[in-house]
């Protein structure tokens, strides 16, 4: 089933354009990533073709450190394209409706942070979606909704799925060469090893989809605080929150029979860490290895290099690898042996790759490889990893309605 694209669009209309533009924030400045470079590409031909373009994006989740506005999302989009990108700090109120009925063809506007607002994030039918006063409100406003959020396709919020119940809709151009690349992807077969990389913070994401996958991939390489909880499940006392972090714990209350019943059924699958990384007191790198941890009493923020060593024998054996979240805080130069080196392994080898993930894709620039490397590197995580299974995305097949 196909889609509307930008080439359906009659030109010189008020558009409605949800981006994906959820990005690390580290000490409250938001990083510049792919996924700008990428989205900037359809801001630009809608800009262009003289638009009058609204841009709805969302960042972090209410309660956590990453949930900020979207004020430096706007200049960093500016950075990617040719022209002005306004912002206004509104979702939906008087004020947004006043900037977008400010709006010229090739003016393009980012209203606030949809989390803001509070009808967008409760998971809900997209017909409950389509009646939310959000939806209703913005929709009288423009002649078209524009979906180029690709990577946040698995969440049935509403500015992802109530529009295109109640507006003409469009899928943008990264939506389109992300769910082409990804549904190709997802059909593919290999006769050799499949080898899936699983890290990174979302253990939530990761642990549902690998549930599915147990049939597709022959080795589970486990990394980040997903590779900590199995390491819990195996009886480490690894995987604990120890401060207000809150990464692990409610993860795990949602997930530990899951983990439990994977390691019984599928332990010849799951490759676990055998050592870990942490910060010494003097702030540098030290490493454990996990037998030898009786307590946590520090986080663990990267996997050890034995483990790296470990891992790449397996990477370089496999016919296809896929990479899902990062195996540390790869940010932190200190803690990247784990991500780069097992990218490194997959740069090396002959083999398929797909790279995934909003943060994650941002390790191969960082450690100095480059794109080509690798099979494919989106800039989705959680979307990429479900499309895998063959699972639909909600926020694609409302725009295939
Ligand atoms: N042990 C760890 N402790 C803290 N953070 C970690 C650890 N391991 C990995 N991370 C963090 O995980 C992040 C990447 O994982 P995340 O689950 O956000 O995946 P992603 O690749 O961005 O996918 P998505 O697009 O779904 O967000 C990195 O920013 C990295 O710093
Ligand atoms: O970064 C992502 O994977 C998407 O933007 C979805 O964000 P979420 O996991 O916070 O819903």
């Amino acid at each position: 089933m196909t889609f509307q694209t930008l080439d359906d669009l009659e030109d010189g209309q008020r558009v409605l354009v949800r981006l994906d533009l959820n990005s690390p924030v580290e000490d409250g400045e938001v990083q510049d990533n792919r996924r700008f470079d990428r989205h900037a590409e359809t801001i630009s031909e809608l800009v262009d073709r003289e638009f009058e373009v609204a841009v709805m994006a969302h960042q972090g989740r209410p309660g956590r450190d990453d949930f900020v506005s979207l004020s430096q999302h706007a200049d960093i989009l500016e950075s990617h394209i040719d022209s002005p990108v306004d912002f206004v700090a509104d979702t939906f109120g008087e004020d947004a409706l006043s900037a977008i009925g400010e709006l010229d063809g090739g003016d393009v506007l980012v209203l606030e942070n949809t989390r803001m607002c509070d009808e967008e994030l409760p998971e809900e039918e997209p017909e409950v979606k389509a009646e939310t006063e959000f939806v209703r409100t913005l929709k009288d406003e423009f002649d078209a909704y524009v979906n180029d959020a690709y990577s946040a396709a698995h969440r049935s919020h509403a500015s992802l799925v109530g529009f295109p119940l109640v507006m003409d809709a469009y899928a943008g151009r990264v939506m389109e060469t992300e769910y082409e690349a990804n549904t190709a992807i997802a059909e593919k077969e290999f006769d050799g090893q499949v080898t899936m990389v699983v890290g990174g913070t979302k253990a939530t994401d990761v642990i549902d989809v690998m549930t599915h996958l147990d049939e597709k991939v022959d080795d589970f390489l486990l990394g980040g605080i997903a590779g900590e909880l199995f390491l819990r499940a195996a009886g480490h006392p690894v995987g604990y929150d120890i401060d207000d972090a809150n990464l692990y714990d409610e993860q795990w209350e949602q997930n530990s029979e899951k983990i439990e019943s994977m390691l019984e059924d599928h332990r010849d699958q799951i490759t676990l860490a055998v050592d870990l990384a942490y910060e010494d007191d003097d702030g540098g790198r030290a490493e454990q290895s996990v037998d030898d941890i009786d307590e946590k009493t520090v986080s663990y923020l990267d996997v050890g290099s034995e483990t790296v060593m470990e891992y790449s024998p397996i990477i370089r054996e496999s016919e296809a690898v896929f990479v899902k979240g990062a195996l540390g805080m790869f940010e932190d130069e200190r803690f990247s042996v784990g991500t780069a080196g097992v990218l490194e392994a997959i740069a090396e080898t002959d083999c398929f790759s797909v790279v995934g993930g909003g943060d994650t894709s941002r390790a191969i620039e960082m450690y100095g490889m480059e794109e080509d490397e690798f099979g494919h590197v989106s800039i989705a995580g959680g979307a990429y990893i479900r499309a895998l299974t063959g699972a639909e995305l909600v926020g694609v097949e409302v725009l295939q309605r």
